[in-house]
């Protein structure tokens, strides 16, 4: 599957620009996470991908071919959508059946088997299934597709957090078989960090961040211990959060170098930052700058 390109995009509802002048290269078969809060603009950024909305300006290609209207090229995507797309009155069976008309390369074998582990029932309609089970469905299919790229949109909505875990192993899974590009919009950071490799983070429609998971946790560390000794540690330090309980304190702190020496002499202890954390102090702050 051929490189990403966002260039210049923006799309614009009146007066709200719901995606602002992007520009994002995604290189092909990587774990991209692509997060932002509520309204930050990751659906319009994903449904212009896939060719279901326009650009209002800019363009999007996939290996240097523009996605507009080329059908070809959006059979090698698949996209899982947050709404649900099937006809409601359809059997989960006859979702897989009709998938594979469009993915010619979809495996009835493995949606059968991942039906089976999940215990998916697919002789149910697809209006029948919970929630949870909903997002099980959506997945398998996803997974099933064998597309070149697959882009989920909140992948693991209303699943408990056995269900989360073993859809998260298989999304990997998946991948380690069969490397491809992957993006995952999502709100669970801190559950998908560990498969992600790159983060785009997106902020009223802007990109603010766009780094290797490495190398974005590398940015920050966590200090913790007795309260009065991590404000002592922390103090003319770049604060991004804290935490106490009791006499306990934990501060994110945003510089890459950790002062050993003094974390020892006051024994704290200087651990690797949460994603969760920088995400959110990225999409708090003004303009997003990390600097
Ligand atoms: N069809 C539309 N008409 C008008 N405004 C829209 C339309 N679609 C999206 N928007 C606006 O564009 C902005 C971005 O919305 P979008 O759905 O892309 O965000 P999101 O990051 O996916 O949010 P969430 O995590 O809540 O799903 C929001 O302010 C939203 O209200």
């Amino acid at each position: 599957m051929g490189t990403i390109n966002f260039r210049n995009v923006s799309k614009v509802y009146g007066k709200n620009r719901a995606v602002d002048n992007i520009d994002a290269t995604i290189y092909p078969n990587k774990i991209y996470g692509l997060l932002g809060r509520n309204g930050a603009g990751k659906t319009t950024m994903l449904n212009m991908l896939t060719n279901k909305i326009f650009p209002t300006t800019g363009t999007i290609k996939i290996n240097g071919e523009s996605v507009s209207e080329n059908q070809e090229l959006l059979s090698k995507v698949f996209y899982m959508m947050e709404k649900n797309i099937y006809p409601e009155a359809m059997k989960v069976k006859e979702v897989f059946k009709w998938t594979s008309k469009f993915y010619p390369n979809f495996e009835l074998d493995y949606a059968n088997n991942l039906a089976d582990k999940f215990e998916l029932n697919i002789d149910k309609k697809v209006k029948e299934l919970s929630t949870g089970y909903t997002s099980i469905f959506k997945v398998i299919v996803a997974l099933a597709s064998n597309a070149e790229t697959i882009i989920f949109d909140e992948p693991v909505l209303g699943l408990d957090a056995y269900h989360r875990d073993m859809l998260y192993k298989e999304i990997l899974s998946n991948y380690i078989k069969k490397p491809k590009t992957m993006i995952i919009s999502t709100h669970l950071i801190e559950e998908v960090a560990d498969i992600l490799e790159e983060v785009i983070i997106i902020k009223n429609g802007k990109l603010i961040k766009h780094q290797a998971v490495e190398e974005l946790l590398k940015s920050a560390y966590t200090v913790s211990g007795k309260a009065e000794k991590v404000d002592q540690f922390a103090n003319n330090k770049k604060i991004i959060g804290e935490e106490t309980l009791g006499n306990f304190k934990a501060i994110t702190i945003m510089e890459s170098y950790k002062d050993e020496a003094l974390a020892k002499k006051l024994d704290v202890e200087i651990s690797k930052p949460e994603l969760q954390k920088l995400f959110i102090s990225l999409s708090r702050s003004k303009g997003g700058s990390l600097k």
